[in-house]
């Protein structure tokens, strides 16, 4: 009985998906746009937990796995342009029972896509798992997007980069602290993990003014009427954003709820407390100025941000501005120590100051590491956009009718690739690029440019903020030391598995490492 009724329902759903497939494909048809077809995508939450163990779909003989590839979250990062250039185009629809996708690698869409933010708005169902602590600047779409950008923007200023910059370096100087020979080395995974300190502390002074030391962290550091420090909780918070998400509108009875969710209960309302205290006191220079703008505009009788929304704003800075700032620098360590000559062009530019407003502007190539960087290894694949009516996109010269509800994703990977646009060496690492001379000095190459950070109305905030960051923590590094890779590293990036993103996984680099070589000249 129980087995019948277990194969209906599979055999209800395997139609309903083959139906879905089906009208999908017609309607792509019609769209006009080369076509790839996949059973599965990043869409099918159960794909997204058991893909992975499919991995072997993709040999199979005769092409029959060749779907695989499009399967999966950021299987752009892996395609780069190959499937542009195997059809002859710079966008394409990927075609499954969820939503038809449409991929955007062509430039001039991509800006009437990124410009138009009232027209093509963030899906709903995408980001409402950000908004689980209040709605925010990255939850919310169309009028309502510009009352919370406009109070959030005011934490942008060049003062909170002044900061950025000192916490930083400071961070960063700690850290080479702690090598305890000359010639240091550190596994990929401990360098890792020492990167996430520093965008954590650095991220938690800018925000709230807690000015965290590199080695003890501030972990122990517990005020009273708290069971546990600012420090540790915001991390365990950022990781188990989904999970807070899932649970957000129940809670058990406390002999039926588990350690890990009671653990989760906790810490999201010590969280809050945190929260509390930090908009009571306007602490910290982003917290300030949320609240010095937002009662602007209360004052000017205009549309301000209430208190859940200004929670929801603040932890979205910390899930934002983590993971995306420290993954780039992670990169960049990796890329330098594989790429010497780099280093020392890097260094040759590197002085023996480091007060910000003379070094931060100076510092063009290292500003071109990071951008080069992100070019070739955006640590968000993409951004994905929708609307609720039929709409137009001009592509390649032609107006493309796309109907209504279609994902379409503008795929940086694909554009960062494409040889028609950066030229035939495209796929080297070459930081050089951004760099151009002119009068006999060098200056920052700004076309093409690179689309990491996204671009028109809802280009990332965080932009200055993560490149101040940036070149803080690798020149403090480079003016110091020299960073060598170890074999494994090498092979790191030559392995196809070798794709960073935020929970993409990285198996080679975990046993990569790199030494850090210190440099008898230029010591601070
Ligand atoms: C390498 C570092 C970073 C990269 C590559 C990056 C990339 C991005 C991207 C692609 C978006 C989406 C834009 C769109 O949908 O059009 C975004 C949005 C955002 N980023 Fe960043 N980001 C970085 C660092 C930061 C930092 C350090 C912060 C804050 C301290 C931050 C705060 C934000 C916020 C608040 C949004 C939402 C903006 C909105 O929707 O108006 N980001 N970022």
């Amino acid at each position: 009985m129980l087995l019948t009724a277990l194969l209906t329902l599979m055999t209800l759903l395997f139609g309903y998906r083959l139906l879905r497939f089906f009208t999908n494909y017609l309607e792509a048809r019609r769209i006009g746009l080369p076509i790839v077809i996949t059973p599965f995508t990043w869409q099918d939450s159960f794909w997204i937990l058991f893909g992975p163990r499919f991995s072997w779909i993709r040999c199979l003989p005769f092409g029959l796995g060749s779907w695989y590839k499009y399967s999966y979250m950021g299987w752009t990062l892996h395609d780069r342009y190959q499937t542009y250039a195997r059809l002859g185009t710079k966008a394409i629809t990927v075609v499954s029972p969820g939503r038809n996708e449409i991929m955007l690698g062509d430039a001039d869409a991509i800006t009437e896509v990124a410009g138009r933010y009232k027209k093509w708005n963030r899906p709903r169902q995408l980001y409402k798992v950000f908004a689980t602590f209040g709605e925010n600047v990255d939850s919310v779409n169309g009028d309502n997007w510009q009352r919370h950008r406009k109070v959030t923007g005011h934490g942008f200023r060049e003062h909170n980069n002044k900061l950025v910059w000192e916490s930083a370096t400071k961070q960063a100087r700690e850290w080479m602290a702690t090598w305890d020979s000359p010639n240091s080395e550190r596994s990929m995974k401990i360098i890792e993990e020492d990167i996430n300190t520093i965008a954590m502390n650095v991220l938690m002074f800018a925000s709230f003014g807690q000015d965290y030391g590199f080695v003890d962290g501030g972990t122990k550091d517990v005020p009273s009427g708290h069971t546990k420090s600012f420090r540790e909780i915001m991390p365990f918070m950022l990781k188990n954003v989904g999970l807070a998400w899932a649970t957000r509108s129940f809670t058990l009875p406390k002999m039926l709820e588990p350690k890990s969710l009671a653990t989760l209960r906790e810490t999201k309302n010590e969280l809050f407390q945190y929260f509390d205290e930090s908009l009571r006191k306007a602490d910290g220079d982003f917290v300030k100025s949320f609240v010095e703008a937002n009662e602007n505009e209360k004052k000017g009788g205009r549309q301000h941000l209430t208190k859940d929304e200004l929670f929801g704003n603040m932890y979205m800075i910390q899930l934002a501005g983590f993971d995306t700032t420290s993954n780039a620098m992670l990169l960049t360590m990796a890329l330098l120590a594989t790429h010497p000559e780099v280093q020392e062009w890097i260094f040759e530019e590197l002085g023996q100051v480091e007060a910000y407003e003379d070094t931060y502007p100076a510092a063009i190539r290292c500003r071109a590491a990071m951008h080069e960087t992100l070019r070739m290894y955006s640590t968000a694949p993409g951004i994905v956009r929708h609307s609720s009516n039929i709409e137009t996109i001009n592509i390649g010269g032609k107006r493309v009718i796309v109907p209504a509800e279609t994902f379409v994703s503008v795929n940086f990977t694909g554009h960062h690739h494409d040889p028609d646009v950066w030229g035939p060496d495209v796929h080297d690492w070459k930081p050089q690029r951004w760099v151009e001379t002119v009068d006999g000095k060098e200056q920052f190459k700004q076309s093409p440019d690179v689309l990491a950070w996204s671009i028109g109305p809802r280009i990332c905030p965080g932009k200055k903020f993560s490149q101040v960051e940036y070149t803080a923590v690798v020149s403090t590094l480079l003016r110091q030391y020299r960073f060598e890779a170890s074999a494994s590293l090498h092979d790191a990036f030559n392995d196809f598995k070798f794709v960073v993103a935020p929970k993409i996984k990285r198996p080679i680099i975990d046993a990569a490492s790199i030494k850090f070589i210190r440099r008898q000249t230029k010591s601070v």
